[in-house]
């Protein structure tokens, strides 16, 4: 593995249910590599295993066998604390529901990851307000999650995911809930992050519109992955017609 590579996954598998009832092989032998700065796309058929690929990638759930390293770290070996601060440290997430903690402002939801780094408070009010700034949220910071849009929400997210800097951000269908405005201001923020601050991405999605923001894009089928699409020189446009040409070969 090279220093610019962020996700390292080799001959990862993950069969669900025990030995002895019935198992179901959702992941089979997946190799794939993230570099640093990539924006990348892993699109599936509902059940093809997105998420749970995601799952295994995010510590969320444990791999059958296989490796995952991301960041120079082995997550399959982290226990306990070492996991906990590996997910805090190096991991941001953002899911179609948002997640937002409906009993604190704006404001308050973005700085947990820093609040349980136990960052000072004057360290943690400047990187507030520069991620509320990117993200164009610096007037919501005192509003509650109830006082919302679902497009505001979803950028309230967004900031505490990046908030403290970490290696990836993950994100699981994160426009699934937006209509379809908030959900194009959303994905051209993340592509702001991803290209100023050189903050790799990994957006699991079914959607070819969301899929047409990133630079490469990985299908999944029945657990394996089946092809890759690279956007290369292409505009976002046409990217997307690609990627539909390419559903429609490989969904038959
Ligand atoms: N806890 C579980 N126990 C048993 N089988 C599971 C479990 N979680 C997922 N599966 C199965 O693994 C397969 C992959 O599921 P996964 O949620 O990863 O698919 P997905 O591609 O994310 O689908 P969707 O787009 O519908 O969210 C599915 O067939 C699902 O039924």
């Amino acid at each position: 593995m090279t220093t610019n590579t962020v996700v390292s996954v080799n001959g990862l598998e993950k069969t669900y249910g025990k030995a002895n009832e019935r198992q179901y092989r959702a992941l089979k032998d997946i190799n794939l590599t993230v570099e640093q700065g990539e924006f990348v796309g892993i699109m599936g058929a509902s059940g093809s295993g997105k998420t749970t690929l995601l799952n295994m990638l995010s510590t969320l759930d444990v791999p059958t066998s296989g490796d995952v390293v991301v960041n120079g770290h082995d997550v399959t070996q982290m226990r306990g604390n070492q996991l906990a601060d590996f997910r805090a440290q190096e991991v941001g997430f953002i899911f179609q529901d948002f997640n937002l903690l409906e009993s604190l402002t704006a404001e308050e939801n973005i700085g947990l990851p820093l609040a349980l780094q136990g960052t000072a408070s004057q360290v943690m009010d400047q990187a507030i307000h520069e991620v509320a700034a990117t993200l164009s949220i610096s007037d919501l910071l005192q509003k509650y999650p109830s006082e919302l849009s679902g497009g505001q929400k979803q950028r309230v997210a967004a900031a505490r995911a990046i908030v403290h800097h970490p290696a990836i951000l993950m994100g699981d269908e994160p426009t699934g809930a937006l209509d379809s405005t908030s959900a194009r201001e959303l994905l051209d923020l993340l592509t702001t992050i991803n290209r100023e601050q050189a903050m790799s991405v990994l957006l699991v999605t079914h959607d070819p519109f969301s899929a047409s923001f990133c630079q490469r894009i990985l299908f999944i089928k029945d657990g394996e992955i089946g092809s890759e699409l690279r956007r290369g020189d292409q505009d976002r446009r046409e990217f997307y017609q690609e990627i539909l040409n390419e559903l429609g070969t490989f969904n038959e």
